[in-house]
């Protein structure tokens, strides 16, 4: 009754099985995202062909030190457009990075040329008021090529709870608030 090792039948069983429903389900995973991204995409050159900034965002005063920041009322779902650092756009040549740290103007390099985005109007535009947040921020930068300019677009990395403020971190530069030393000054608190 027992088959011979090479006539036995073979190992289709549950592994297998398992096997292909896990490559199926990631797959599956896989293709949702990629349309997911797809869709945040086209909502960020919706809002950049508009000038519009979602209905949800709302700046407010922090304190002293960061001075404004830009909160969100709304919950935001992962991968979601959030809002553009919008400004002046324009190529600084193939120079080397300017690195002087100015409150609006942020310089970034794409195809090989070093870009600026200039958000000092104060145009009621609200990405330029997105703070730096270096180890757990809410948002990442991704460009969004419109017209044959590159746009700044924030994008969550994680669901974004209302109340919570849109963050990014700017990078690796060296800057001023993100060293641990605060300034007291007696009897105004600057931190
Ligand atoms: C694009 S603006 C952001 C909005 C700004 N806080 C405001 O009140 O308009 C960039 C400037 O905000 C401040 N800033 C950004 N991130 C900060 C942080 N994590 N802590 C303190 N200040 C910050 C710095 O002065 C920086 O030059």
């Amino acid at each position: 009754d027992v088959l011979e090792p090479d006539k036995q039948p073979k190992n289709l069983g549950r592994g297998g099985a398992k096997e292909d429903t896990n490559k199926a389900l990631f797959l599956l995973q896989k293709k949702e995202d990629v349309e997911l991204k797809l869709r945040a995409e086209e909502d960020a050159l919706e809002h950049i062909k508009s000038r519009r900034d979602k209905s949800f965002l709302q700046e407010k005063f922090i304190d002293s030190f960061k001075g404004k920041g830009l909160f969100t009322c709304e919950s935001i779902e992962p991968s979601s457009f959030v809002v553009e650092y919008r400004g002046n756009i324009f190529a600084r040549g193939e120079g080397k990075h300017d690195d002087t740290v100015e409150n609006y103007i942020f310089n970034f390099s794409w195809n090989r040329t070093n870009w600026c985005v200039d958000a000092s109007a104060e145009d009621g535009s609200l990405g330029r008021f997105v703070n730096d947040e270096q180890k757990n921020p809410s948002c990442e930068l991704k460009t969004v090529v419109y017209e044959g300019k590159p746009h700044l677009c924030l994008f969550a990395l994680k669901k974004i709870s209302p109340g919570e403020e849109i963050t990014f971190n700017y990078g690796n530069r060296f800057y001023p608030w993100r060293s641990e030393v605060r300034l007291f000054i007696f009897p105004l608190v600057l931190s």
